[in-house]
């Protein structure tokens, strides 16, 4: 079952959302340690990142509907409320402002970003819980979120860009899915040509895959998915 637990792209992109995504140096370190086992345990991350509306979640629903038990998602941390449906632990970990700051000044936290006056994250340890499990974790995470995991050398993940065939038609794909306010529309267009630029810049990912028909473009992402993770079997 295709389960996403409010990754960090879930974040709206609206007007006000000054994303401030902090990484020090002591964090980095902290963690450095922990990534190489995760690494050496075979235990790479995979990213999937692209604009909002390039099809990441569309994608990542085939692959976990035809892989159900290969992939999962890691929980994030917010320091939001919960919405009335959302289950602690399931959706988010919820916890405070000052107990997520002390974490993350302790580097237990791969990524994280403020928005709305609310934090969010990705913890090393939701992510090992995913691993433990016998899952490949799946983040499905933005630009700012790929950038902070990069600069974690050791963690060495695999990465994966979705970019649309044009603006156009993200345009096109947005306005269909019908999930946003013009001015979160806006946003989100306003931010893809970023994102593609960066997308496109060699080094950045593993893998760039044009999401125009849909039926190739998964079955190019399964098939570097299964090439990257060669103990897949199904
Ligand atoms: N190849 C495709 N052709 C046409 N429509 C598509 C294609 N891929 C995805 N879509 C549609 O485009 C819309 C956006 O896709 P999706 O929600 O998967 O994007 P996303 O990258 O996960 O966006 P977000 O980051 O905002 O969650 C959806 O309505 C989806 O059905």
């Amino acid at each position: 079952m295709y389960f996403r637990a409010g990754g960090a792209t879930a974040l709206l992109i609206g007007a006000e959302a000054v994303r401030i995504r902090l990484l020090d140096f002591r964090g980095i370190a902290r963690i450095s340690n922990t990534c190489t086992k995760m690494v050496q345990q075979n235990n790479r991350l995979l990213l999937v990142c692209g604009p909002s509306g390039s099809g990441k979640s569309t994608l990542l629903r085939k692959l976990f509907d035809e892989y159900p038990d290969k992939f999962g998602f890691s929980v994030s941390h917010t320091t939001r409320s919960p919405r009335r449906f959302e289950v602690d632990g399931q959706h988010y970990h919820f916890t405070t402002k000052e107990m997520m700051q002390q974490a993350i000044d302790r580097g237990e936290f791969l990524e994280h970003a403020v928005f709305s006056n609310n934090m969010y994250g990705t913890s090393l340890e939701a992510v090992q819980s995913v691993q433990k499990s016998g899952k490949i974790c799946v983040l499905d995470i933005d630009m700012q979120g790929v950038i902070q995991i990069k600069k974690v050398p050791s963690l060495k993940p695999i990465g994966i860009f979705i970019k649309p065939p044009s603006i156009g038609e993200l345009e096109v794909r947005l306005r269909r899915r019908a999930s946003e306010s013009e001015d979160n529309l806006r946003a989100r267009l306003n931010a893809a040509q970023q994102e593609i630029n960066y997308g496109e810049t060699p080094g950045n990912f593993d893998c760039v895959i044009v999401n125009d028909s849909l039926d190739k473009a998964y079955n190019a992402f399964k098939d570097f998915i299964l090439k990257s993770f060669e103990n897949l079997d199904n």
